[in-house]
């Protein structure tokens, strides 16, 4: 943004309001400047209505179809003065429940006095002709919550926070928003808000909180704790937190932060035990997930069901129906499966998981059992479906999630109070299920419901926080089934063999010639690597080996760097889906979305609304890691329409903060998601990205090729980095107390 010195500075009055978006504030109105006439301005103002006195500072510019506007920067407004103003203001509707007509005739009772009377006195409007006290008073509230609103987003402006933070603020606390922001302005630091700690706290700091004074210590240990979360621990060791929260507040005085800690330990708000050999500090709502999914899952595993009779002759006939003969680890889960009530089946690629869940799925069939698949993921739960021909949810569809944005917390339709009807749950992809999910997941299962999980423990772990299958693994307290045995079909296949190697801590073999699936390339440099990648999506693939460009994913470790995502984003977008064949595009902060291009959602939004591309079905949510392409970028609604897979979505401005370009993603983002062919881009990346883990998701991710373009190197190096990252949780050490 210019400085304001070198800004434009026009005023007047609003003439007409053309457009305004009431989820963002975006408005386009008419301006009233005298003898400069009447000026098209466009930014964000939201609530503007006629009437009102702007002084904007902005900048011209052109509109390829709207031609000469005022683009605004900052603007002050003044409520409508002298009669003329309060009318205009009035009768266009800016406050609901009075129109044109009841306008006039307040203006003609009151004068310039109107917007007084409305705020202050509005008893007094029933010296009106056909008001009501009821209406009367209805009128004055309504006015009142617009004057709270544009003071919010005065105090918003002002103070330097993003003006779109006004609407979800007043949904959640209506009238009281100013009074609960100044009382504590740490309330911003949420996910649904998104402002960052930094922002609130240099707010608090601003509207006159001491650097000591207890709510900014209190609120400093909750971010630091709930910030961990994003790190996947479930809990922070004392000294540990207290550490962190000292740095991030810049208060040498731990002694007070070890009183902030006492406090909120007293109210609740947090939970110190010890866990785990450590002074363990959760948060409430962790802590309480964490026993719960113990507990649950102690008992379920002391559960003994009864095998159906005869259990040898169904197997007999689910083998003859898949037309195999199962292997005897196999035959074991599936076994396994009839008498225990809660049972883990894990294994790499190519042992089986997914055969034998077949099996476990046609088991229960057969016991008459009704049984529920789920995956984590829609892309996870879309590949289980097709694979075991009946159709799998995902875990929060399963539920029937929805956001309540009252609260800021996930709600589930199904839990204690109204438990799932199924007699078994199947998950498949266990690995990235997070605590809190699973906690929602058994909450929702009768107390004789049967639950098996299938996941392969050396995945990545699950974005959220928790070690859910590794901890559940490694608890030993739950009946287990792990397959080791590849088969000879899978066997054939380089990427699954290269996938167990790396996972043994053995070099992939990168030249095995050109018969496989698991190729490797080699580039020293960090542009020729990205160059190759452009060239293998544009040409190589799709040419030579009849690979379309969209069933191609590039994966990197990275964000950064010249083979991050975001730079090889743009590199294959330019090769792929260039600009300037009329393809509408629009750019948004540090990306240019065209039609065409393939897009991520990279957040949870249960409100956001689908429809089928058919206009059969409507429903709500898109989720973190979903996929899916630019169909329409509207530059006059400023819309975005996006297909996810037939589900069709509109981002609103307000929304595009959620959309990233896809043609490359991270390896994380890729987790439980399969494509036809994969490239990895080894070169770039921090020490802890370059890790083991991440390589053996990555080559798991592909179906019929699999790329690695870069250093071999670097290839060894994350091959050589087991080391994982130390994930904070309890559950095993709960597991394992357990009765
Ligand atoms: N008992 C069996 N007899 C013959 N072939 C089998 C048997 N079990 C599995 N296979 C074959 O082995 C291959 C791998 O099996 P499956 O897909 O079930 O493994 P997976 O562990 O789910 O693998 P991935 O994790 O890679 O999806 C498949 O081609 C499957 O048909």
């Amino acid at each position: 943004m210019a400085d304001s010195e070198e800004l434009n500075l026009i005023e007047g009055t609003v003439e007409a309001v053309i457009y305004q978006n009431q989820e963002n504030g975006y408005t386009v109105l008419k301006l009233d400047c005298g003898e400069q006439g009447g000026i098209t301005v466009v930014g964000c103002m939201p609530g503007a209505a006629p009437g009102e006195g702007l002084s904007v500072r902005g900048s011209w510019m052109r509109h390829a179809s709207y031609g000469e506007q005022f683009k605004a920067e900052t603007v002050d407004r003044r409520m409508p003065a002298g009669e003329k103003a309060v009318f205009d203001y009035l009768a266009s509707g800016a406050v609901r429940g009075i129109g044109a007509a009841t306008a006039k005739r307040m203006v003609e009772e009151f004068g310039s006095e109107t917007l007084n009377i409305l705020e202050e006195n509005p008893e007094l409007l029933t010296k009106i002709h056909g008001v009501t006290r009821k209406r009367a008073l209805a009128m004055g509230e309504n006015f009142r919550s617009q004057m709270g609103m544009r003071r919010l987003l005065e105090f918003l402006a002002a103070n330097g926070l993003p003006l779109q933070l006004a609407m979800p603020l007043y949904r959640r606390y209506g009238d009281r928003t100013l009074e609960v922001l100044r009382s504590n302005p740490y309330l911003l630091v949420d996910e649904e808000l998104g402002v960052s700690f930094s922002l609130a706290d240099e707010l608090a700091l601003s509207v006159g909180l001491d650097g000591e004074d207890p709510q900014r210590l209190e609120a400093g240990l909750l971010f630091e704790l709930s910030h961990n979360l994003n790190n996947g621990h479930t809990f922070l060791p004392r000294h540990k937190l207290i550490g962190a929260t000292a740095q991030l507040l810049g208060v040498e005085d731990t002694e007070a932060l070890e009183d902030g800690l006492e406090a909120l330990v007293e109210r609740g708000e947090v939970i110190q035990e010890d866990t785990a050999k450590q002074e363990a500090v959760y948060l409430f709502d962790l802590y309480e997930a964490e026993c719960f999914v113990a507990q649950r899952m102690a008992d379920m595993s002391a559960g003994e069901m009864v095998a159906p009779e005869g259990l040898d002759r169904i197997l007999e006939n689910i083998q003859k129906e898949q037309g195999i003969t199962y292997a005897p680890q196999q035959r074991e889960a599936v076994r396994l499966a009839a008498t225990a009530q809660v049972m883990l089946l894990t294994g790499g690629p190519g042992t089986g998981k997914t055969t034998s869940l077949r099996g476990v799925l046609a088991l229960f069939e057969a016991m008459g059992l009704e049984t529920a698949l789920a995956a984590p993921t829609g892309r996870a739960a879309k590949r289980l479906g097709e694979l075991c021909g009946v159709e799998a949810f995902t875990i929060h569809r399963l539920l029937e999630t929805q956001f309540d944005s009252a609260s800021g917390r996930l709600v589930f339709a199904h839990d204690e109070s109204d438990p799932l009807k199924a007699d078994a749950v199947i998950v498949d992809e266990t690995s990235m299920v997070d605590i809190t999910l699973m906690r929602a997941l058994l909450a929702a299962l009768r107390g004789e419901c049967r639950l098996v999980l299938v996941g392969d423990p050396d995945q990545l772990p699950s974005v959220g926080p928790g070690n859910l299958l590794g901890d559940l693994i490694r608890s030993g307290r739950i009946p287990m089934v792990r397959l080791t045995e590849i088969f000879r079909q899978a066997a054939e296949s380089a990427i699954v063999m290269n996938a167990h190697a790396v996972n043994r801590g053995e070099l992939p073999d990168l030249h095995n010639g050109s018969d496989k699936d698991f190729f490797f390339l080699r580039r020293r440099d960090a542009a020729g690597t990205a160059d190759t990648i452009v060239e293998l999506c544009k040409t190589r693939l799709p040419q030579k080996m009849g690979i379309p460009a969209d069933q191609i994913q590039v994966l990197s470790p990275t964000r950064r760097h010249t083979t991050g995502t975001a730079s090889l984003n743009r590199a294959i977008q330019e090769a792929l889906n260039p600009g300037g064949d009329g393809r509408a595009e629009r750019r948004f902060g540090e990306y240019v979305f065209r039609e065409g291009d393939r897009v991520m959602q990279v957040r949870n939004n249960y409100d956001i609304l689908w429809r089928q591309r058919d206009g059969m079905e409507s429903g709500m949510g898109v989720f973190n890691g979903d996929i899916g392409a630019i169909l329409k970028v509207d530059s006059r609604d400023e819309t975005i329409t996006v297909d996810f897979d037939g589900r069709i979505v509109e981002y609103t401005t307000d929304l595009l903060g959620e959309l990233e370009p896809a043609y490359a993603v991270t390896v994380h983002k890729a987790q439980g998601s399969e494509y036809r062919a994969v490239i990895l881009a080894v070169c770039d990346g921090a020490p802890m990205l370059l890790a083991r883990g991440v390589l053996y998701t990555a080559i798991t991710r592909a179906r019929e090729l699999f790329i690695i373009v870069g250093d071999e190197q670097k290839v060894a190096q994350m091959v050589a980095n087991d080391r994982q990252q130390r994930r904070y949780s309890g559950l095993r050490a709960r597991l394992a107390k357990m009765e």
